[in-house]
């Protein structure tokens, strides 16, 4: 990783998880439903989205500040649909984040309603975002179909529904660009909405979050099986385990590794077309292909 992006990286994740618990502390809501929603957001991850949010307004020349809200409702949604994800009905994990799952600590119940209180909770902060209407407006719009039955739940539905079935890659692919590419896609959308960036510019970013969502699906595949537990801070193997269909079951470890440079390769010359300062997020793709977490 560059020393800028580094730098970048680290910035954004101060002030995002400074943002987060101050937001959640301001709502007038009971004091253990909020203990719940900081407990997971405040868990550590990635924050892979905000930064991508935050590196777009930056390659347009824009102030960080001026997305930090939109970035913490991305990561409030990324947050709830983990919790979720880890409850017994779905992948019954017991280790987020290096840590006990929400529903370990909380109970079912909590976690299903913090689940419920942080996707509700990201569209509140949007409707008051920007003085813009139609920037409202766009931002309602690409969170809601994002997120919502055509992007990341019906993403996850389809997931569920290919355990224990032979998959293509193709059904894969087109598996994960809902349940993982349409939340990485609508982080450097909103980004560029927030910038004020072209249409066409955010049409291009939109194909380049396509690439990128593979990308980062393609390397959590692969660290299911050679990652380090603590590292990643879940646990190896889950996706055998749920008898998951994977790049590398599909392809093999080699197979993936291709494809993995594949499309790295498509994401980095989809990103050529954005008319943007595009250092950061091209240091960024590579970070999501090579990481070790
Ligand atoms: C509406 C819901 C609940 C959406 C969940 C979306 C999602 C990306 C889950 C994690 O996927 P994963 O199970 O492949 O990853 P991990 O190994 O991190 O659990
Ligand atoms: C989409 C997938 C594979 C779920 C995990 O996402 P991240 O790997 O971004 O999780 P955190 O860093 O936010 O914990």
């Amino acid at each position: 990783m560059t020393t800028e992006l580094q730098f970048f990286m680290s910035e954004s994740k101060k002030k995002i998880e400074a943002k987060l618990p101050e937001l959640i502390d301001s709502l007038l809501a009971p004091e253990s439903l909020k203990k719940s929603m900081i407990y997971s957001l405040e868990a550590g991850g990635k924050r892979i989205r905000p930064v991508l949010l935050l590196s777009v307004l930056k390659g347009f020349n824009q102030p960080v500040e001026k997305g930090l809200e939109m970035a913490c409702a991305i990561e409030m949604i990324h947050t709830y649909s983990l919790i979720h994800d880890d409850l017994p009905a779905m992948d019954d994990d017991d280790v987020r984040r290096g840590k006990p799952t929400n529903h370990k600590v909380f109970g079912e119940a909590q976690a299903i309603l913090a689940g419920d209180a942080l996707l509700t909770y990201s569209y509140q902060l949007v409707s008051t975002i920007s003085e813009e209407p139609s920037k409202v407006v766009s931002l309602m719009t690409e969170l809601s179909r994002a997120a919502g039955a055509e992007g990341m739940v019906g993403g996850q539905v389809s997931d569920m529904e290919g355990e224990n079935k032979d998959l293509s890659v193709e059904e894969l692919e087109q598996i994960h660009h809902h349940k993982t590419g349409d939340l990485m896609v609508v982080s450097l959308v909103a980004g560029a909405i927030l910038a004020g960036a072209s249409e066409r510019d955010q049409a291009n970013l939109r194909h380049f979050g396509r690439e990128l969502g593979l990308l980062f699906q393609i390397k959590d595949d692969i660290l299911d099986i050679e990652g380090d537990a603590e590292t990643i801070g879940k646990p190896v193997g889950s996706d055998a385990g749920n008898n998951k269909g994977t790049y590398p079951s599909i392809l093999g470890m080699d197979g993936a590794k291709q494809r993995l440079e594949h499309h790295l390769a498509l994401a980095l010359s989809s990103l050529k077309e954005v008319d943007m300062d595009q250092s950061l997020l091209i240091e960024l793709t590579k970070y999501v292909a090579y990481r070790n977490h």
